[in-house]
């Protein structure tokens, strides 16, 4: 059969869908937007729609999905919150005017990055589009940034710029932004083919942009930058908008550069592992650190709080400034209140003014904006107050309250606007005189009517006649059925019959309905007109609008955090000046775990690393609060850092550069790295990255593997960090032959998380940190908690005790038949690592019968059952040799190398 010639609607629609090919193209017809081909077969699963063709009957239907104009905003959000783009094509003339085919263009290009309205709904968050380009780095000079990164919040006009010195930094900083889609240069020097294969791993949407068209816009926008390669990548992104949102972008601010390193830097892992902003386990807000300490009462506030905690501050006077303004309104509970209690009618500013740049302000986004500015100079009153902290005072004279801005929309705009602004009922009576005297001839016309129908009801004599008005017929005069007789003939002219009734018009009437819509339409077109000059207005005060935006945020932030500090008895934190890096926290407490607790159940702990204190190792049962412990530390850290108080009764901090974070067992498996390999390569980011200011928090590091190979490790790593870093560390750790490092080591210091056993055997968590380390684990204790069977437990005691009397070696004979039993009853829920470790590396307890100085083993009451196997004579040769090693000579290398000859050794036996 010959293929139809496509129609000129089909020509018209593949011209521009060849333009778009990676978007879904909603074509406009009529009062539908249609998708078509494939677009359509796959919107359709996505979006529920119905699938029909085009020329059904057709030897070659076309896949069609259609969806009705008024609710396409729904449909788009689900698409691009999908990672999809959408182009919208819209018809660009009257279709009843239009001679030949209809024009149509693509007015709007809408992508995750772009995408203005907020996935919560109340706006705390960002929507950050972010465009990296290569720096020319590579071609030589090696101290130079090898990216520039910009970013943008469209929603707001929020514009920053920096360069990032290697790959990783630039996807730290993405995620940190919570970026959904990255724009990169399409070809040439500034492209970064191997860049975007990573982004487009971690399932961000990936965008290229062609040449940057030299503008006044982005001259005036980039005008502060210095360096060429942050120009480039400001200009891509800013070229990117341009040919995407087709419209102006008046409310950009002009660009602010910064630098990474100004900040306190933390890895994704570590924002995952802290729950700083979303709790790791749920992904839910609740549960993490931002959630509690979101009193904020604006989604600017909320947005700022939220940049303030991913980006906690370095600069100590900076710090300072925030630290003081949260003490002051902490100190002053009136202030603080007065400013909260107007801060909570006070609507998105920055969204605002970002809509009447972008042109889709309506009148009631006006009435928000007067609202808003009516709250401030209450707010402003209560903070320049007589005897209000002079912090605050300074805070409140800074503000312009857009008096001139309210005034205007107070005169001009009703205030319960309907949504539409084409349709009149906008404007104030008073505000225009033209509006005033179309609106005083309807008034008029109204009597005139109400005079017709007395009128006329005498005329007839039928009392229930009466003048009434519809949309689709006009104004007309209705008498019911049983009185058409009384009408006189030929006066009155048909319009409309109804069951019971007839309606009619007459020659006046109609001469009056003209005159009313006459009127009406031009008070709309002059309401219209109205609205727009206000609009402009509006625009004009964009930078304005967005300094007074600035402003409230950052008030609303410092009010929240004093929110917190007073209700969750949080104090104010020292800072070291002098260059040592002692520590010291009096009574800190994890502010998420003790907010989940009930009232006096948290258990405060003192965190103590004095001058010469680097590494503290943490022991303790499980469950007994290590994890806890460190934690504390570090969002003590990060908190004092972004201005606020922290939860203790007293802190002294040094300022930290980094922190580092190897907590839990979250397996990168999409990746398909084992847990032991992102253990380590957790471990080698922090080895690598960390200074003397850092804080590394290691917990439980090297458990992935088999129990020697990992305990060798972790003392390589503790020496290493001893001998080259000196970052402030925290290492918890169940292997408890570490502890003995400690005395041969000054920089550590070993504390522990105590347990005590009741009568009845059952354990007791004591929550509390003590000096020293723990004197035992109390696993077999944990397990029962756990619920274990009871058989199970008093064989693993069984064992235990054998293992503590009689020394490992003299097991055999006496406990063998519980031991063999014990360890193949436990081998199936091993996992597969653990199985691995142990028949492919050296079985562990293969080495136990002899008393091994590797580790100074105390005891071995520590190892799992799992491990426990009989000795094979063979493995003398191994054993053997590791009895010749000198520990105190032993330098970390050479414990790995000696490992991995031992299994030379075992696998030669094998
Ligand atoms: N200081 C404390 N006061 C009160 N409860 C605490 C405290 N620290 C921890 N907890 C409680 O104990 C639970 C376990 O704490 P955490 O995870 O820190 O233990 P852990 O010693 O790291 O355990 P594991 O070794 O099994 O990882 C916490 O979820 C919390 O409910």
């Amino acid at each position: 059969m010959a293929t139809k010639e496509p129609t000129p609607m089909m020509v018209q629609y593949h011209q521009i869908k060849d333009q778009y090919p990676d978007a879904f193209v909603f074509y406009r017809m009529g009062d539908f937007y249609e998708l078509f081909e494939d677009d359509a077969i796959k919107g359709a699963k996505i979006l529920e729609l119905t699938l029909t063709a085009r020329n059904k009957n057709s030897a070659e239907p076309i896949p069609m999905a259609g969806i009705p104009h008024h609710a396409v905003s729904a449909y788009i959000d689900i698409l691009v919150d999908a990672g999809y783009k959408v182009a919208i094509v819209e018809q660009m003339e009257d279709p009843a005017t239009a001679k030949g085919m209809v024009k149509r263009d693509v007015v709007q290009l809408i992508t995750p990055g772009t995408k203005l309205s907020s996935k919560n709904g109340d706006g705390k968050d960002n929507n950050f589009l972010a465009a990296v380009v290569a720096t020319g780095s590579r071609l030589g000079d090696a101290d130079q940034a090898a990216f520039a990164l910009a970013y943008i919040d469209l929603s707001t006009g929020e514009l920053k710029a920096t360069e990032l010195m290697d790959e990783s930094a630039v996807l730290d900083e993405l995620g940190a932004l919570e970026v959904k889609e990255v724009v990169l240069a399409k070809e040439g020097d500034f492209s970064t083919p191997a860049l975007a294969a990573a982004i487009g791993e971690k399932g961000l949407v990936v965008s290229y942009q062609g040449p940057v068209q030299p503008s006044a816009t982005i001259t005036y926008l980039t005008k502060d930058l210095k360096k060429p390669a942050k120009q480039t990548v400001t200009g891509l992104l800013l070229q990117y908008l341009f040919d995407t949102q087709k419209r102006s972008l008046d409310h950009i601010m002009p660009v602010q550069t910064y630098e990474r390193q100004a900040y306190l830097v933390f890895n994704q892992v570590t924002r995952v592992n802290l729950d700083l902003v979303e709790n790791a386990r749920t992904k839910q807000k609740a549960g993490s650190l931002f959630a509690l300490l979101d009193q904020t009462k604006t989604a600017m506030g909320g947005r700022l709080l939220k940049q303030w905690l991913i980006k906690p501050l370095k600069d100590l006077q900076k710090i300072q400034a925030r630290q003081e303004a949260v003490a002051a309104f902490k100190d002053d509970f009136f202030t603080r209140g007065t400013v909260q209690d107007q801060l909570k009618y006070v609507y998105d500013l920055e969204r605002l003014a970002a809509k009447a740049a972008l042109g889709t302000i309506n009148a009631r986004d006006l009435v928000q904006l007067k609202r808003s500015l009516q709250a401030v100079p209450d707010m402003q009153a209560a903070l320049q107050a007589e005897h209000v902290n002079p912090i605050l005072q300074a805070a409140g004279a800074e503000i312009d309250p857009l008096f001139d801005l309210a005034s205007l929309i107070e005169q001009a705009i009703v205030p319960e606007p309907p949504i539409s602004v084409r349709d009149g009922d906008l404007i104030q009576p008073g505000y225009d005189d033209l509006v005033d005297s179309y609106n005083q001839a309807l008034a008029d016309n109204q009597d005139w009517l109400a005079a017709y129908q007395k009128q006329e009801q005498e005329a007839t004599g039928i009392s229930t006649l009466k003048v009434k008005y519809n949309k689709n017929f006009g104004y007309f005069i209705e008498v019911t059925k049983v009185n058409l007789d009384k009408l006189e003939e030929g006066r009155y002219h048909r319009k409309q019959t109804l069951t019971n009734a007839e309606r009619f018009t007459t020659p006046e009437l109609k001469e009056h309905e003209d005159l009313i819509f006459a009127a009406q339409t031009k008070r709309f077109d002059r309401e219209y007109d109205l609205f727009l000059a206000i609009r402009a207005r509006v625009k004009e005060e964009i930078s304005r609008l967005q300094t007074l935006a600035q402003k409230v945020a950052r008030l609303d932030v410092l009010a929240a955090l004093a929110d917190v500090a007073e209700n969750r008895h949080f104090t104010k934190p020292e800072f070291k000046t002098d260059g040592d890096r002692a520590l010291t926290i009096k009574q800190g407490r994890h502010p998420v775990i003790e907010s989940l607790l009930g009232p006096g159940e948290y258990v405060a702990n003192d965190v103590f690393f004095d001058e010469k204190t680097k590494i503290q190792l943490v022991t303790g049962p499980n469950m007994a609060g290590k994890s806890t412990y460190m934690r504390q530390v570090a969002l003590i850290v990060v908190l004092a850092q972004m201005g606020s108080f922290v939860p203790a009764d007293e802190a002294t901090l040094p300022i930290f550069d980094q922190i580092f974070t190897r907590i839990g067992a979250n397996d990168d498996l999409v990746n398909g790295r084992s847990t032991f390999m992102v253990e380590m390569a957790e471990a080698n980011s922090a080895l690598q990255g960390a200074t003397s200011q850092s804080l590394i928090l290691f917990d439980e590091l090297g458990r992935g593997t088999a129990t020697y190979d990992g305990m060798a490790l972790a003392q390589a790593i503790i020496e290493y960090l001893d001998q080259n870093l000196h970052a402030t560390t925290i290492f918890a750790t169940h292997y408890h032959e570490l502890t003995a490092l400690a005395a041969s080591h000054p920089a550590i210091q070993n504390v522990h998380v105590g347990a005590q056993l009741t009568d009845d055997g059952a354990l007791h968590f004591l929550h509390q940190v003590q000096p020293g380390a723990a004197d035992r684990s109390y696993g077999i204790q944990v397990a029962a908690l756990a619920g274990l069977p009871k058989s199970l437990l008093t064989n693993a005691e069984a064992i235990l005790r054998a293992l503590e009397t009689q020394g490992v070696g003299q097991v055999e004979g006496v406990e063998e038949t519980v031991v063999k039993r014990s360890s193949a009853a436990v081998k199936d829920t091993v996992s597969p690592a653990m199985r691995n470790a142990s028949t492919e590396a050296t079985p562990i307890g293969d080495s136990l019968a002899q008393d091994i100085p590797l580790f100074e083993i105390a005891s071995a009451q520590e190892l799992p059952a799992a491990e426990m196997e009989l000795i094979n004579p063979a493995d003398q040769k191994a054993l053997d040799e590791l009895d010749r090693v000198n520990l105190n000579q032993l330098t970390p290398l050479a414990a790995l190398n000696l490992i991995a000859k031992l299994q030379e050794m075992r696998q030669e036996n094998d």
